[in-house]
């Protein structure tokens, strides 16, 4: 069956969604070699179980214009000069609020550090599929984990990428122990994130009308899960998702992405771009940081476009803690509740919300719905 119209996936993927999917799912999966081992096998269908929903509750057919797009903020000067710091500061503020994403520039990562991590990341894929299975695994107690979609077999549709997972903080792996083709830059790239996150931080903390210090204090910064993403070039985009729409479970995610582009966040029932801006880190807030600022920031929903041209590389530093055993408790922060502003969640370990999180896969309602009061 030659499918093409989204109306025609839908009523196939509904339709025939007894066909063999678990079977075919095993079979992928067991190939180890992920969408880039489709592709370089010269695929020239998207599998039916990459099928991508019809979204709903997104209005397709409407072409409002929308007036603005994610700031782009520039970071220099911002310890030196106290005006600048509190205009930095209003932009993040209204960003947060607003889109729950900005661009930074200038934010003292060198540009070549940043390509030479794209190129880490595309080394990495490019290697033979017989030297990357050694990674491949489900099993989240490895220090590398390679695969391709975490919720491959509970996700309604799977995605069009595959990605390697490494915890960078608090207890970073032995460096023997990372992927020989991205070992260094990793490394490297890591303590830089961690630097520019405690910053961030602290622009957001000022930007709740905290001390500069609160989100740091309370452990935001303490966990770093580096996410290194391949979406390779899709025969047939119109069919799949790079990624499905979803909302970050961590705290803040701090991107690179390369230069083309795909990523876009859902803001007004709209999807708006966000577009490679050379040398910029997209910058989001998590459900973590929603809950604990009780709703004042936004952890907006984001989904990335499977493309002709590819493939197409990011790197997403989630500042969490994840799964890692977890005893420091988050609700909504007391210094900004009132009796006007009541708390809105349940408090919640990092870790349990981690695994209510992954436990749902992408695709499904917002995990953080599930922890409201
Ligand atoms: O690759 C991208 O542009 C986005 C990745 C992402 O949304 C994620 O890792 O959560
Ligand atoms: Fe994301």
């Amino acid at each position: 069956m030659v499918v093409n119209s989204p109306a025609e996936v839908e009523s196939a993927t509904s339709s025939e969604h007894n066909y063999d999917r678990i079977t075919e799912l095993k079979a992928f999966d067991e190939t180890k070699a992920g969408v880039k081992g489709l592709v370089d096998a010269g695929i020239t269908k998207v599998p039916r179980m990459f099928y991508s929903f019809p979204d709903k509750s997104v209005k397709e057919s409407d072409n409002r214009e929308v007036e603005t797009s994610i700031p782009v903020v520039a970071l220099d000067d911002i310890d030196g000069d106290p005006i600048r710091r509190k205009k930095v500061v209003e932009i993040v503020r209204e960003a947060s609020e607003k889109w729950g994403f900005f661009q930074v520039v200038n934010h003292s990562i060198p540009v070549e550090v940043l390509d030479e991590m794209l190129d880490g990341v595309r080394k990495f894929y490019d290697q033979h599929a017989e030297v990357k299975k050694q990674w491949y695994t489900r099993d989240g107690s490895e220090t590398v984990v390679y695969n391709s979609n975490f919720d491959l077999f509970s996700a309604p549709s799977a995605n069009w990428r595959d990605t390697t997972y490494v915890n960078m903080a608090p207890r970073p792996p032995n460096a023997d122990e990372l992927p020989e083709a991205c070992r260094d830059i990793l490394i490297k790239y890591s303590e830089y994130i961690k630097k520019l996150g405690g910053c961030l931080f602290e622009l957001l903390s000022e930007a709740l009308g905290l001390d500069p210090n609160h989100l740091n204090d309370i452990g935001c910064s303490e966990g770093l899960a580096v996410l290194y993403h391949c979406y390779p070039a899709c025969p047939e985009p119109e069919l799949t998702l790079g990624a499905t729409k979803h909302a970050d479970y961590d705290f803040m995610t701090v991107l690179l992405q390369d230069h083309i582009g795909g990523l876009q966040i859902l803001y007004d029932d709209q999807w708006i771009d966000v577009p490679p801006v050379p040398g910029a880190l997209v910058v989001n807030v998590g459900d973590l940081l929603q809950l604990i600022s009780n709703d004042k920031f936004k952890s907006s929903q984001h989904k990335v476009l499977a493309n002709h041209a590819g493939p197409r590389v990011s790197v997403a530093c989630f500042f969490t803690t994840g799964l890692a055993p977890s005893s420091k408790i988050y609700g909504p922060i007391k210094e900004l509740l009132s009796e006007d502003n009541p708390p809105k969640y349940r408090e919640t370990t990092v870790r349990d919300y981690s695994l209510h999180y992954n436990a749902k896969g992408l695709g499904t309602t917002p995990a953080l719905l599930d922890f409201r009061l």
